[in-house]
């Protein structure tokens, strides 16, 4: 067989090769013509995948290596009979420590601590689900919203106009643009009014969840009020004077780990060896290196919050892909090619539950923290 994929796939040869021979493609610039011949197209979100790209090819089974789906016509994909497979929750940790590096930044700038701060939860699937859990586990004050999810399973829900009440409002749902409650624009000129003027924002969903001209000119009014973007509206099209008026601004890199690329391969592979009824042989752990940075340890002396912060930080630390971003687009003459770039190009990150944290055994309280922030919590 022939398979067609997107150059920035991880372990394509380790999980594929058994299928047939893999020809590699730019992914924003696939055409019609690269897939052509192929039987199995692998793709990331930055290739649409409609009528346009596969009517009169040969595919007959399409994979995303990403949670988000709206790069996919899957109507069209049924309708073709062609197979198809995502990758459901197989960043949703690197999106979770994003968020929480996040916050981190957001509570230092304002000399509070985790604890001090209400966070509006929208969207409580395998981001907002998890990152509910580690947060209230935390003690921080949750206020979550899904219109489509039972509080049964997820917890006490409220409505938006609530959760936008919150401290921080974190968005993780998929972008939508019709059905019972669309995303397209969800937070808009009217839904910033309602928040409080010194509240934060968090988009590490899609860039269009948020109307970008109104939270400029909702920016540009209210002075305290501050956005932390990794997803933006048109991307890899950014206006450059939303990203100098954020707090924090990144790539579309909240859910780069190591751990959940290589995660959404194992998915696809997974998923394809399903559809064409062949045995699972590939393992992810097979070939996940070891973590560059293996444990941290803190003495009795440290504060709590301290070394929370210090080993979110340890596993990621946000203010330098931030740095790195603002950096790459003043000396970029074409910022199009730089965001893809930096996203090409980024660096080897791991998720937080692989950073290993030595505590004293008499600090419960930092044990305690340390573990519900999601770290490997060893006493010393
Ligand atoms: N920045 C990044 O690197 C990444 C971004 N994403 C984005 O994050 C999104 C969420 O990821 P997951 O949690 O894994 O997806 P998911 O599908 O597990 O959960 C999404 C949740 O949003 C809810 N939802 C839908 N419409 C809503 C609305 N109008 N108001 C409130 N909730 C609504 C759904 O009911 C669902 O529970 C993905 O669709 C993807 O677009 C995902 C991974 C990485
Ligand atoms: O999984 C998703 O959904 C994402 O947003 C991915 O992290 C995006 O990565 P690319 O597919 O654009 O490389």
């Amino acid at each position: 067989m022939h398979i067609v994929a997107d150059e920035n796939i991880p372990l394509l040869n380790e999980f594929f090769a058994d299928f047939g021979e893999i020809t590699l493609v730019e992914g924003r610039s696939m055409t019609a013509a690269d897939v052509a011949e192929a039987d199995i197209l692998l793709v990331r979100s930055v290739t649409r995948v409609d009528a346009q790209l596969l009517a009169g090819s040969k595919v007959k089974f399409v994979g995303t290596a990403t949670i988000g789906t709206d790069h996919i016509d899957q109507d069209y994909l049924q309708d073709a009979g062609i197979g198809f497979k995502s990758a459901p929750g197989c960043n949703a940790q690197a999106v979770v420590d994003y968020v929480l590096s996040a916050l981190s930044v957001l509570v230092d700038e304002r000399g509070i601590g985790f604890t001090d701060v209400s966070v509006g939860i929208v969207g409580v699937g395998s981001v907002g689900l998890l990152l509910r859990r580690r947060l209230e586990e935390m003690g921080v004050t949750v206020l979550a919203v899904d219109p489509f999810k039972d509080p049964e399973e997820v917890g006490e829900l409220v409505t938006l106009d609530e959760a936008l009440q919150a401290d921080v409002v974190t968005l993780h749902t998929p972008l939508t643009r019709d059905g019972e409650h669309p995303t397209w624009h969800l937070i808009d000129q009217q839904r910033l009014a309602q928040m409080k003027p010194d509240a934060s924002l968090i988009n590490a969903g899609r860039g269009a969840v948020v109307d970008n001209a109104a939270l400029l000119e909702h920016m540009q009014n209210n002075r305290d009020f501050e956005a932390i973007l990794d997803v933006w509206e048109n991307e890899p099209e950014l206006d450059l004077n939303l990203m100098h008026r954020c707090l924090l601004a990144t790539p579309h890199i909240a859910g780069y780990s190591l751990d959940g690329k290589m995660r959404g391969t194992e998915y696809v592979y997974q998923g394809l060896c399903e559809f064409f009824g062949l045995p699972v042989r590939r393992k992810l752990a097979q070939f996940l290196p070891e973590p560059g940075v293996k444990r941290v340890n803190f003495s009795d002396q440290v504060p709590v919050h301290q070394a929370l912060r210090t080993a979110i930080r340890a596993a990621y630390e946000i203010r330098v892909d931030d740095g790195v971003m603002r950096t790459a687009m003043k000396r970029s003459d074409n910022l199009k090619a730089t965001f893809d770039h930096l996203r090409k190009n980024y660096p080897l990150r791991r998720d937080i539950p692989t950073l290993r944290v030595g505590v004293p055994a008499k600090c419960h309280d930092l044990h305690e923290a340390l573990t519900a922030a999601g770290f490997d919590v060893r006493t010393k």
